[in-house]
């Protein structure tokens, strides 16, 4: 049945329970034939409407988009597929062996997920049509065109929320456009279009053609148009051949189709004296190509041969320039961060940046099937990975829509936009090379295995296996507006305000810990992962998905979520108490956080209220066996001695101030932490946390040192926190400095 919007949980759930009743009940009847006229009429009016109504272009508020029962895409080619017509469907069907090949009648109803139109077959008959995953930046001109035919291989026929039939189209790949000359193409369109006549054109009519079509920004007919020139181009015409294929590679270029676009740009190479002009610009389309791929040293050396046939083209060299950029960050790790998040802005939070992974290697991980182990020994700050979103999106996105998804096969909610599934699809559609950089990721629905198939030159691509690996692998990333990423820990704070999402596959290997070796922080579409602590060469590297308090608490989401329960030192630690000190605990952290919470004007604080929450800290650290939790952080009491700190700090009192900090880095349990006049010293452990808390009671630990007349200790504290801070925040923005008359002093 179809992907329906509904507004809450239970309102999805009960919601898909009456769709599959209605279902059960449906289930094989012979489909209802539709007056066609009647059927395109209203189709044209709900158009209209959708579009007075700007429905389609609305942004969603919380719904949930629901994910019907998986099932797999065609896997056969249209030579193997048995033509039907619509009357030969049945509902709540997936009619395997067989294929629909129809016309498109009306306009398109981009309805907000999806993208609908009223479709005929050779006899006339109309239904409607639904694509899931349509790529909506083709427009009314690219989208199931109305010049040729399309076949629906292994169509399902289902009903939407009305209750009334469609055909759902949901695997991209189920979906093929053939002119309708084609071999298998029913006589009957032939025949109904002009009376059975076809305009034959020459190789060189349709060069014309296409580039007409490339003038007017009309791509998907330029690709066309080249593609039946080079059908019709005997191989006696080389010259032509060699144009259509250069000029099919600019529109795949315009299409962001990249594979096409490369294949075709070196096809079009000619090789000689006389062609420098013309191969210059096949290089430089194959070189712009290949970076888009992602893939430097392809691009460097299809530009550095562009440039050996014409050495001053200036778009040639500063492609050259930009690559070499990315080749030193891919080699490095190195990064003009404020440059980087300079060139952010509302309208764009795609980084254009190489990765970095040369200090970390994919192997098994005994028990967590994969994972991401040091190649070198790694220091505290160091960047560990540093990926570029296979794809992101951002609420700032011209068609972000909030909804996330609901499957109906396990009944839960993906925490992830379904604009991030979409957006997946969309790339995968686009530049199919990348497929298997997603299917080779953790996810619940097999599709094909993690292989690569094509058929009828389209790639094959399981919708719900991208689904549940988007699920899984999929990550928060807030990327702040423009004033917010100058503040305090404005890339890592998570503001509700801005919202985004993005899948780095290659980070997607990193295993959980509830005390993890690299904490990580988005910038743009960019994530960061940098050490919080040494890791030495050959370790597995951990990062923390999501961190709860309570073991119980975490252990539930991680199944739920992920499918695993952490075994991590903390968890074991916890694991192991009696639920009579965790209830203690709990009831206790119950009060300082109802404390902190009453007490939010921490300056009015007076000595009563401050021994009040001293007295509470002592008692929750109290709950924690020493032995027991050696080495493992101690996190129920962290907020409140957070709130000691600042309030030490305005009550003027620096020496308990300092302490506090030192007090909350021992809660996290850093092995060495030694903060007084003459040392400042914090060495994390193998079982520690770091966190902004943490980072903040540096903060006013060292304002309390500039406030007492010590800029010498100020200074030093303000060094060490800018390290821990950059560790969280990924980059120094909005680090708040000591003022330059007091680092003179200092120094
Ligand atoms: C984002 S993937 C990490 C890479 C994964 N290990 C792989 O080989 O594809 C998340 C999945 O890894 C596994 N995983 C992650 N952390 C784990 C842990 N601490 N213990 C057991 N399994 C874990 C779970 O199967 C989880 O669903």
């Amino acid at each position: 049945m179809a992907l329906q919007m509904s507004d809450s949980l239970e309102a999805a759930r009960k919601r898909f329970a009456d769709m599959q009743q209605y279902a059960e009940a449906e289930k094989g009847k012979p489909r209802t034939a539709k007056d066609s006229e009647t059927l395109i009429k209203q189709f044209g009016d709900e158009v209209e409407h959708w579009k007075k109504e700007g429905r389609h272009s609305q942004p969603e508020g919380s719904v949930l988009t629901i994910v019907g029962m998986p099932y797999t895409p065609c896997i056969k080619s249209l030579y193997e597929l048995e033509k039907i017509t619509l009357s030969e469907l049945h509902t709540e069907t997936h009619h395997r062996g067989k294929m629909l090949i129809v016309q498109r009648k009306s306009k398109l109803l981009f309805a907000r997920a999806m993208v609908c139109a009223v479709v005929v077959d050779e006899t006339g008959d109309a239904e409607v049509l639904q694509l899931v995953h349509a790529d909506t930046a083709l427009g009314e001109d690219g989208l199931l065109r109305t010049d040729g035919l399309l076949v629906i291989k292994e169509p399902y026929f289902t009903f939407n929320t009305e209750k009334t039939g469609i055909i759902l189209v949901d695997h991209p790949s189920d979906i093929v456009s053939i002119p309708i000359s084609h071999a298998v193409a029913p006589a009957d369109f032939l025949l109904q279009h002009d009376g059975g006549l076809i305009e034959i054109k020459s190789a060189t009519e349709w060069k014309t053609a296409g580039n007409k079509a490339l003038g007017a920004k009309r791509y998907v007919k330029a690709v066309d148009c080249y593609t039946q020139g080079l059908a019709a181009a005997t191989p006696a015409l080389l010259d032509v051949r060699f144009d259509l294929y250069r000029n099919r590679a600019q529109a795949n270029l315009c299409l962001e189709r990249f594979d096409a676009a490369l294949s075709d740009a070196l096809a079009a190479i000619i090789g000689s004296e006389e062609a420098k002009a013309r191969d210059s610009k096949a290089y430089f389309r194959a070189a712009y190509a290949a970076y888009h791929l992602r893939a430097f040293v392809d691009a460097k050396k299809h530009l550095e041969r562009m440039l050996e046939l014409i050495p001053d083209d200036s778009d040639g060299a500063r492609l050259l320039e930009r690559t070499n950029v990315r080749l030193h960050e891919q080699a490095t790790g190195e990064y003009d961060f404020a440059a980087i998040t300079r060139n952010i802005s509302e309208a764009n939070k795609r980084v254009d940046v190489a990765d970095f992974f040369n200090k970390t290697e994919l192997k098994p991980s005994p028990g967590r099937y994969r994972g991401l182990f040091a190649t070198v020994d790694i220091n505290p700050g160091e960047i560990v990975v540093c990926e570029k979103a296979f794809c992101a999106v951002f609420d700032t996105d011209e068609h972000f829509i909030r909804a996330a998804t609901y499957g109906a096969r396990n009944q839960t909610i993906t925490p992830y936009p379904y604009v991030l599934w979409k957006a997946a699809i969309t790339k995968l559609h686009r530049s199919p090379s990348a497929l298997t950089k997603l299917t080779t990721l953790t996810g619940e629905w097999p599709g094909l295995g993690g292989i690569s198939l094509a058929i009828d030159g389209t790639t094959i691509i399981d919708t719900f296996e991208i689904h549940d690996i988007v699920g899984r692998n999929g990550y928060a990333s807030c990327t702040p507006s423009k004033q917010q990423a100058d503040t305090i820990f404005g890339y890592c704070g998570y503001s509700n305000e801005t919202s985004g999402s993005g899948i780095w596959s290659y980070a997607s290997y990193l295993n959980h810990s509830c005390v993890p070796s690299v904490e990580r922080c988005p910038v743009g579409d960019l994530m960061i992962y940098r050490a919080v602590k040494p890791i030495a060469k050959g370790e597995e590297i951990f990062a923390c998905y999501d961190f709860l308090d309570g073991v119980e608490n975490r252990h539930e989401e991680q199944e739920r979520v992920w499918g695993f329960l952490c075994d991590c030192m903390l968890c074991v630690a916890e694991v192991l108490e009696s639920s009579e000190t965790k209830e203690k605990r709990r009831k206790l952290a119950e009060a300082a956080k109802a404390f902190v919470d009453d007490h939010s004007v921490v300056p009015n604080s007076d000595q009563a209220t401050v021994t009040r929450a001293e007295m509470l800290a002592k008692r929750i650290k109290s709950t924690y066996h020493e032995k027991k939790y050696e080495g493992v952080p101690r996190t129920a009491a962290l907020e409140l001695q957070y709130w000691l700190t600042r309030a030490y700090h305005h009550r003027k009192d620096s020496k308990r101030c300092l302490a506090s900090t030192a007090e909350m880095f021992r809660m996290l349990a850093w092995k060495t932490v030694k903060l007084d006049a003459n040392n400042v010293i914090l060495e994390p452990g193998k079982g520690s946390r770091l966190s902004v808390e943490a980072v903040m009671s540096l903060n006013w630990s060292r304002n309390s040192m500039v406030l007492h007349g010590k800029p010498g200790l100020a200074l030093k504290l303000s060094n060490k926190q800018k390290e821990l801070y950059i560790m969280l925040n990924g980059v120094a923005n909005g680090f708040p400095e000591i003022p330059v008359h007091l680092v003179a002093q200092g120094g």
